[in-house]
Order: structure tokens, then C-alpha cells, then sequence
């Protein structure tokens, strides 16, 4: 089966994308860790496909997975990609363009630099939508509402960190450092993503405050390891440090692979990202 694919990336966060409205795209999860392994396949930290739409309120879907074959809510800095790629290649004439994912409809517009701007929904925070085991928690969360931060024992006897959690649609769990570059992101990330009181795992943000309008951050991924950049939990590190007092909207977000803005006016508000979205080459693949 040959499949034509494009190469993108969202701030250094990589995506292999590929247009299921004008070729059948039927992949296993073998195939897509084949197709984002970087020594045998193309190699990417997810992969989107983009598809005629079901609702007839929006314009397309798409659908993301992870670079461990994984099929996963919702990708910021690959939504940014999506709106690019429809946009380049004429899919669309609508700006804004209307996408329903995994995790609900989010509406994205192509700026005149570029650049793309994604409304990415409102961040949720009670444990069922996180979704978090809070059972047995000294404190646990009054109402539906974590209680900031949070206490979490790290398995094999290793420190108890604090962490935010935060859902985008897809979970993250955020801690602040002192130094980012110097922060356990190998070390610890593995151990957080697949901590036991996360039924579907969750995404792993190291956030370094540097004033209350500007971070640093690293983020060990569900289902991808490390990324240059996570749209997401840019998101959810902004929402944790303004619920926290810590920031103030708008922040920049600086990751290893590039800048995002963000912007949040508190609860019951949506959050804005806007950032970068680059097509590298097109390809085709034979699978
Ligand atoms: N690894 C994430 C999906 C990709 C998110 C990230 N690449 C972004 O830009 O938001 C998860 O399993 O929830």
C-alpha cells in the first residue's frame, strides 16, 4: 500500500501527517510505531491523520497517535500542523477551520506570518477528567477541584514530587524547577507517566518560572518520550502556574524546540496557543 505523507513539525515537536480524504489510510499500531521509529521507519513523536469530517458543524477530523502506536485526545502543536497543511494545500478555503478531535471540536486560524492560532478549549481539573486515582489521598480534593499541588509518591523509593494535574483533553501532570536543563526529565518522566494512579497514563510537564510572564519547560510525553515542544502541556504548565498565582496571561512558553504563546483568562475561560507549524518535505512510503 503506498501512502503519501508530509513531514511537519510544531516547534520541534515532529509529526508525520497524512491525508485520509483522498487516499484510505488503514493503519495498525504496528504500523505507526514502524512509521515514527527513527532508525527504521520516517520517524516522528506522533503521527496525524486527517479525515472528511463527521459533524457536519466542522470542517475536518483528525486524529492523532502516538509515536507508540497509541491513539490519543488531543495534540496542540499538531493541531497547528493540521491547519497548515489544510491551508497549504488548498483543502480548505475556511479561516478559521473547524476540526473535531478526540477530545471535542477546537477552532484554529492561520495567521498572515504563519504562524497558527488554536483555541484549545477549556482545561479540566477534577480527577474523573483528568482522569486521576485520588482514592486514599490524605486531603483528598474537596468538590471536583485537585488540591494544588499535589503529593505524589514516586515508585522504587524515590522522592515525593508535587505536581499539578491539569486535562487538555489529554492529562498532564506538572511540576515546577528550579532549572529546567538540570531537572530528572529521563529520570522521573517515565516513572510519572506510568505512576499507578493514572489509568490511561499521563504526559509529564518540568516547568521553570523565570518572571510571571515568561517559563521554561520540558515534557516527558505519554507514548512518545521527551518532545522539543508539547502543545498541550504548554497549555496545562500556564494553567497550573496562574491557578498557583505563579504567572499571569499572556505567558511565553519557552520549549528546546521553539517559543509558544499562551494566554488564559482563568476559570471557566478557554486557552489560546499560537506557535509555529512548518512543513519540512513530502514523501511517500510503501508500507
Ligand atoms: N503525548 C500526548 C499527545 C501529543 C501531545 C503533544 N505533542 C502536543 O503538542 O500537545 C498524549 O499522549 O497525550
Amino acid at each position: 500500500m503506498k501512502l503519501k505523507f508530509t513531514k511537519m513539525h510544531g516547534a520541534g515537536n515532529d509529526f508525520i501527517v497524512f491525508d485520509a480524504c483522498t487516499q484510505k489510510v488503514d493503519l495498525t499500531a504496528e504500523q505507526f510505531r514502524f512509521i515514527a521509529d527513527r532508525r527504521f521507519g520516517i520517524g516522528a513523536d506522533q503521527i496525524l491523520i486527517v479525515e472528511k469530517p463527521q459533524n457536519p458543524a466542522t470542517d475536518f477530523r483528525y486524529r492523532i497517535f502516538n509515536a507508540d502506536g497509541g491513539e490519543v485526545e488531543q495534540c496542540g502543536n499538531g493541531a497547528r500542523a493540521f491547519a497548515r497543511f489544510v491551508t497549504v494545500f488548498n483543502m480548505t478555503d475556511r479561516n478559521p477551520v473547524r476540526v473535531e478531535t478526540k477530545a471535542g471540536i477546537i477552532e484554529l486560524r492561520v495567521e498572515k506570518n504563519g504562524n497558527v492560532t488554536v483555541n484549545m478549549g477549556k482545561p479540566e481539573f477534577s480527577p474523573d477528567r483528568i482522569p486521576f486515582d485520588a482514592s486514599g489521598l490524605k486531603g483528598k480534593p474537596a468538590g471536583d477541584d485537585m488540591i494544588w499541588p499535589l503529593a505524589l509518591e514516586l515508585p522504587k523509593g524515590l522522592q515525593t514530587i508535587e505536581v499539578s494535574l491539569v486535562s487538555m483533553g489529554n492529562p498532564h501532570a506538572v511540576q515546577i524547577v528550579e532549572n529546567v536543563d538540570k531537572a530528572p526529565v529521563g529520570e522521573t518522566g517515565p516513572l510519572i507517566e506510568n505512576h499507578a494512579r493514572f489509568p490511561n497514563r499521563t504526559n509529564a510537564g518540568f516547568m521553570e518560572i523565570e518572571n510571571r510572564h515568561s517559563i521554561k519547560l520540558r515534557v516527558f510525553e505519554r507514548g512518545a518520550g521527551e518532545t522539543l515542544a508539547c502543545g498541550t502541556g504548554a497549555c496545562a504548565a500556564v494553567v497550573a502556574g496562574i491557578r498557583r498565582k505563579l504567572l499571569d496571561s499572556p505567558v511565553t512558553v519557552k520549549a528546546r524546540g521553539g517559543t509558544l504563546e499562551i494566554t488564559w483568562n482563568g476559570n471557566g475561560h478557554e486557552v489560546t496557543m499560537t506557535g509555529p507549524a512548518v512543513i519540512v518535505f513530502n514523501g511517500e512510503i510503501d508500507l
